[in-house]
């Protein structure tokens, strides 16, 4: 008997009956459970808030009723089980399991259909004939649209070997088009380790192009979001991705697993929109960790010694508070709270000391006396020349045009920032004051680590961090801060760095995220690229990333590579289009209006660094490519591509790595030698 049975390929010798009849019964359980999800739908829009007590507690739980009518809509696009498994029993839970995007009961909850996240429903990616889980045999279900239409049977229990599953391969081979889908369905057993590893635990993936490292960070989230409800309901979840483009491509995941609730920003939409251009050597400067301590002295340095004491009057009274005194408050304030706390605890301190004064003429004086001192100008005066009131934008300000006092930083951190280190980072053309300062992206990353040097930056509960090797070690830093009460899931490959300050090791990520106990773990399996246009890809691999392994594609995808000098783009666009999928013409950045005039006869887009467009054809620029699928793929002059960045050739690793089934290689001029080697 064959390891797997497709129905209705396969002829009516199954053991339970033919497939036929178990197609039948199968679609009746559907019919059933979509039933069962209606009634929930329908209880749950039949219950009223007026229950609550008063008019607020009414608004909030119809908000929560409304949550949870929409929760229970049934799409009738989606398949609402994809899985059935059938146990040995032995234990509470039924010995038929069926596993979908949520959980569906009957009238007497009865579990119709249990979610992919419960515990029980783990044996379905990780049981195996070696270790069956107490499965006796796992059935995958096909479909087409909504239509249950086929089945898939894996015996477990009798220690066989299992092949390859057709309806992955089906999923894995589909037409790519629109934005990108979950995997719910076919979730492999090395991903769902990663994906159901415990909140506690920070993960790091190192993975391929393709090796579904995006795929499994969102359902990474939306596992810990069913473990954890309520806990990550208050604390908050975040997938931070390369960019808006991205964002907007990988944006219906989650809500098609049933969570709304998870904000999905780049880092840019994280520490402020900040784009003023730099040379990447400056940046590289700003973005290393050593600016850390730099920055904290900066701030620290703003400190006045107190020269003179505090006078209050009251009535007839003048409380003083000796120079000394004050000296010594500011010193074991200092290095003990963050600037602003110290700021405020310094008025209060020196309230107490004049309350002190009060008592010790005999008077009474409460609390709100003390608050009222702190808030009086003569104590306002004082902490204003001692411990100033400052924003981030002052102090960067003041380090990135001032270079005695950059020099005073550097000292004073015992920072080992050479002097061309600091001429680097000081600004060639001032700006006349920090309100009119441009700053960049990676003075982004400094003035959020002042920000959080003045005040505490609230975590999150997790952080998904996609794309990570490009991240600097400050940008780092400030991802870190988010999530340093909780977890992170760190996912990037370190062949796909295009940054100047793209990492190298995986250790230092961890480090600089502050998550040193996070576990590296790698996805080596490709799903997205053709084995013939992986193999081509990965020449360039000795030169970008060395030490690391050739990738391998589950995907054999022969005829896959055209590699063509001289040949036309609108000819190589013109014969995409006849094939089902999307296209990606993927060009130098320089090239995109040339390419688009060559293509002005087909129907066309220029991908748009903010959001993804539906377009069948689109023009995309070769800095936009990172994450991103097509199923046709047309590159335009490689040798551009690798001029036009310091890592381009990184940048053509990741661009050759973007087609699904089809890659087409167009150039005039020579291609880069790693690539005819
Ligand atoms: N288990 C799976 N079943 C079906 N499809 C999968 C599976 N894992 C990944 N894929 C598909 O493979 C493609 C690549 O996945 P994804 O974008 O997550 O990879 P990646 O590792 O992030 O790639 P890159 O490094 O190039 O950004 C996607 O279309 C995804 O849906």
């Amino acid at each position: 008997m064959p390891a797997h049975q497709l129905a209705p390929d396969i002829p009516p010798d199954a053991p339970d009956g033919a497939p036929t009849d178990v197609l039948a019964s199968e679609q009746a359980h559907l019919a059933e459970s979509r039933a069962a999800l209606k009634a929930m739908r329908a209880h749950a829009q039949s219950l009223s808030a007026d229950a609550a007590g008063d008019w607020v507690s009414q608004q909030i739980l119809q908000s929560l009723l409304d949550q949870r009518v929409a929760a229970l809509a049934d799409h009738p696009d989606t398949p609402l089980f994809f899985g059935r498994l059938d146990r040995a029993g032995g234990d509470d839970l039924p010995g038929t399991i069926y596993v979908g995007r949520r959980h569906v009961h009957d009238g007497g909850s009865k579990p119709l259909v249990i979610d992919w996240r419960a515990p029980v429903s783990r044996a379905f990616y990780q049981a195996s004939p070696a270790d069956p889980m107490g499965v006796v045999r796992r059935r995958r279900f096909g479909y087409h649209g909504g239509a249950l239409t086929a089945f898939e049977d894996e015996p477990l229990g009798e220690g066989g070997e299992i092949g390859p599953s057709k309806i992955l391969t089906e999923e894995i081979e589909r037409p790519r088009t629109g934005p990108m889908r979950d995997i719910v369905a076919t979730i492999q057993p090395d991903q769902d380790e990663i994906v159901r590893a415990t909140l506690a635990q920070t993960v790091c993936v190192q993975g391929a192009p393709g090796t579904g490292k995006t795929a499994v960070g969102l359902h990474r989230a939306a596992y810990l979001l069913f473990t954890h409800r309520e806990r990550l309901a208050r604390s908050g979840v975040m997938i931070v991705g390369p960019n808006r483009a991205f964002l907007s491509y990988i944006s219906s995941v989650l809500p098609a697993l049933g969570e709304v609730k998870v904000d999905q920003t780049t880092v840019a939409g994280l520490l402020g929109e900040h784009a003023a251009p730099e040379d990447p050597l400056v940046a590289a400067v700003k973005g290393d960790a050593r600016m850390a301590p730099v920055l904290e002295s900066a701030l620290w340095l703003h400190i006045v010694k107190p020269e003179d004491g505090l006078v209050f009057t009251k009535g007839a009274y003048r409380h003083r508070v000796a120079d000394y005194e004050v000296r010594e408050i500011v010193a074991s304030l200092r290095g003990t709270t963050r600037y602003n706390p110290g700021r405020a605890a310094l008025a209060q301190r020196l309230a107490h000391m004049v309350l002190v004064r009060m008592e010790q003429r005999g008077e009474s004086p409460d609390d709100r006396v003390q608050d009222a001192v702190a808030r009086s100008k003569p104590v306002k005066q004082l902490v204003d020349a001692v411990w100033p009131k400052l924003t981030p934008e002052q102090v960067l300000f003041r380090l990135l045009s001032d270079p005695d006092f950059l020099g005073r930083a550097v000292k004073a951190a015992k920072s080992d920032l050479s002097p061309e280190e600091q001429e680097l980072l000081i600004w060639r053309k001032p700006y006349r004051s920090w309100k009119s300062a441009k700053w960049s992206a990676a003075d982004a990353a400094l003035l959020d680590e002042l920000g959080d040097l003045m005040e505490r930056t609230p975590s999150l509960g997790h952080l998904v961090v996609d794309e990570a090797q490009d991240l600097s070690e400050m940008q780092l830093r400030a991802l870190g801060r988010r999530c340093r009460n909780g977890s992170a899931t760190v996912l990037g490959d370190l062949a796909q760095g295009t940054t100047p300050w793209s990492t190298t090791s995986w250790e230092s990520v961890l480090r600089h995220l502050g998550q040193r106990e996070g576990e590296v773990t790698e996805l080596t399996l490709g799903f997205r690229v053709p084995r013939e246009v992986l193999d081509y890809a990965a020449r360039l691999l000795p030169s970008i990333a060395p030490a690391l392994a050739a990738p391998r594609s589950l995907r054999p995808g022969l005829g896959s590579l055209t590699v063509s000098k001289g040949g036309s783009v609108a000819r190589a666009a013109g014969e995409a289009l006849a094939k089902e999928g999307s296209i990606g013409v993927i060009v130098p950045d320089a090239l995109v209006d040339e390419v688009s005039r060559a293509l002005a006869e087909l129907p066309h887009a220029v991908l748009d660094p903010d959001a993804a467009q539906e377009h069948r054809l689109l023009i995309v620029p070769a800095t936009l490519a990172k994450g991103l699928e097509y199923d046709h793929v047309i590159v335009v002059e490689p040798a551009d591509i690798v001029a036009a960045e310091p890592r381009g050739l990184a940048r053509l690793y990741v661009v050759l790595t973007r087609a699904v089934t089809s890659l087409t290689v167009l150039h005039d001029k020579a291609l880069p030698a790693q690539l005819t080697a």
